[in-house]
């Protein structure tokens, strides 16, 4: 099995707090997981160790085959659940500094993306909606051609009629090869595209396998067992 992601007893304490406690967690290059978790289980601590922004306290992480590091971070892209971008900019300005940063950054893609996403390259970022925001997010973290995406919460903002269509414009935008952990509380809207998923909770993995494995074995959709597991 070729592997994007592979954590071994990983461990994050925030002083006394232990946020992740031994996660054990594999994801295969050119799949989808989904990683599910009621507020405050994990998710985002888990998402920085894989993105290089946080260090783990023990265990190990391997971004395709390497620890967290210049590399990894050049084949990852994080979409982080807070606004990171500067208030003078306009959206333009923010498209240019991303692909100032990141060389693995299409221009045309971005473009491309502006446009389905509806927004004006003039506008500045602070007068964005927060889906707006969101979407111009997404815009800048897909236009990277990366082998590894990382999406912290990322149609929150966005209106359910608009979600479908962005998740398409998702599945669109990333290479069969790249691979994608998305977590989200809006299971229902995104479960179609998961291929694996894995259920935290309190810094542990309580249930982790085949989405379309699980549905068949439980007769359920992946959002009623998420259901099920946090009642
Ligand atoms: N910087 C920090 N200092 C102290 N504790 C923290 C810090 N960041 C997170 N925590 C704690 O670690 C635990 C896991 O937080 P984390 O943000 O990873 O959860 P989450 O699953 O992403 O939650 P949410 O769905 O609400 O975004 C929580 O108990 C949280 O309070």
């Amino acid at each position: 099995m070729d592997l994007i992601l592979k954590a071994t007893n990983l461990t994050k304490n925030y002083y006394s707090k232990k946020a992740l406690k031994g996660i054990n967690l594999e994801v295969e290059k050119g799949k989808i997981l989904g990683l599910l978790g009621p507020n405050g289980s994990g998710k985002t601590t888990f998402m920085k160790i894989a993105a290089g922004i946080l260090r783990p306290t023990s265990g190990q992480i391997l971004i395709d085959g390497q620890k967290p590091g210049i590399y990894t971070k050049s084949i990852v892209s994080y979409l982080p659940d807070v606004n990171y971008l500067y208030k003078w900019m306009r959206i333009r300005d923010a498209i240019n500094f991303f692909k100032d940063f990141y060389v693995d950054f299409d221009l045309e893609k971005s473009k491309r993306l502006l446009d389905f996403m509806k927004l004006d390259e003039n506008d500045k970022v602070t007068s964005l909606s927060k889906g707006m925001l969101e979407k111009l997010h997404l815009t800048l973290v897909l236009s990277r051609n990366a082998k590894l995406y990382i999406f912290d919460e990322p149609l929150g903002g966005i209106d359910p009629n608009a979600r479908e269509k962005i998740i398409d414009a998702i599945i669109d935008n990333i290479r069969e090869d790249s691979s994608m952990i998305i977590s989200t509380h809006l299971v229902r809207d995104i479960e179609r595209l998961f291929d694996d998923v894995a259920f935290i909770s309190d810094g542990e993995i309580i249930l982790n396998g085949n989405a379309e494995e699980l549905r068949t074995e439980r007769n359920k959709s992946i959002d009623e067992i998420f259901r099920e597991v946090y009642a």
